[in-house]
């Protein structure tokens, strides 16, 4: 089996995807400069990054009205994995980033509680499914069956490290931050009110007919036939050449019972139920559920 390890590298008890990291970065991660107006959506992979940086449309009336040319990653650059190419300090205001970072290794200048932060969380079944899927037939970074990623998953050996570790440290300092939860499933089952609720954080009125736009372009088969937003042009040049598949794959609520035995799932609860006990966020695990 193919270990994911030889492909991370770990700081501060982080693990980051080794290729394209700029290691000089990320030991400064710490002094790089805010602007007060900038905005960071916050994940752990495969939570629903790209699709909430789709929303970066809510700023781009020419993305909205589709005449716009500019790739997601370009309108928001994923922090930590800047490129040599990538000028943050020639970045237009209001600047937005996505970022997969722990709440400790952010730079200090977000705890100023003005930088808006959206973290989106999604049930860690699915995240840990999609995450296999990835790992294995996109950036072809794991080899073995699906018993041995998730274990490592749940010992935290993948870029992102412990699922758990990172939503309960993102909420347990939150009031370090001006910071927004959203649910992955709550877009789902109502993408306009999640929008109108992102909207509100983010204190950015839109028509109706613009809000309009955000939604339908946020709907994941219009993203995933999207160029601009769907991330497959990165695949190849990212991840290298044996890299294929799409980042927009299946975008359900519940696929995780396509994979988990009984076993697994009563395994996967138990350590669920320890590590988040108390933990007020909810999750939401089936389709069907409110
Ligand atoms: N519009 C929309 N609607 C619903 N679901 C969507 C959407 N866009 C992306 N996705 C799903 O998000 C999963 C990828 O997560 P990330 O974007 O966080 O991946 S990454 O960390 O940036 O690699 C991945 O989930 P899975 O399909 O379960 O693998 C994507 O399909």
């Amino acid at each position: 089996m193919e270990d994911m390890e030889k492909f991370l590298f770990k700081f501060k008890g982080y693990y980051f995807n080794r290729s394209s990291l700029d290691i000089g970065f990320i030991e400064n991660l710490d002094n790089f400069e805010i602007r007060e107006n900038d905005v960071f959506i916050v994940t752990y992979p495969k939570s629903g990054t790209i699709w909430f940086q789709q929303l970066s449309l809510i700023y781009s009336e020419e993305h909205r009205k589709g005449t716009g040319k500019r790739e997601t990653m370009d309108r928001v650059p994923f922090f930590e994995y800047k490129t040599p190419e990538m000028d943050f300090e020639e970045r237009p205001s209001p600047c937005l980033f996505s970022t997969h970072l722990p709440y400790y290794l952010v730079p200090s200048g977000l705890k100023n509680k003005k930088v808006k932060i959206i973290y989106v969380y999604r049930n860690p079944k699915d995240v840990m499914c999609s995450y296999f899927h990835f790992a294995k037939n996109v950036i072809s970074q794991f080899t073995g069956t699906f018993e041995e990623f998730m274990k490592q998953f749940l010992e935290g050996r993948v870029m992102g490290s412990l699922w758990f570790d990172h939503i309960k440290g993102w909420y347990e300092h939150r009031s370090l931050f001006n910071i927004q939860f959203m649910m992955y499933e709550e877009m789902k089952k109502d993408p306009r009110g999640s929008v109108l609720k992102i909207c509100k954080f983010l204190e950015k009125g839109l028509s109706d007919e613009d809000m309009d736009a955000v939604v339908r372009q946020a709907i994941f088969e219009n993203m995933k036939d999207d160029p601009l937003a769907n991330y497959d042009s990165i695949i190849a040049t990212v991840f290298g050449p044996n890299a294929k598949g799409h980042f927009l794959r299946k975008g359900t609520i519940g696929d995780w019972k396509n994979h988990l035995t009984v076993e697994q799932n009563e395994r996967f609860d138990k350590i669920f139920q320890r590590e988040m006990k108390d933990f007020p966020l909810e999750f939401i695990w089936d389709m069907n559920e409110d």
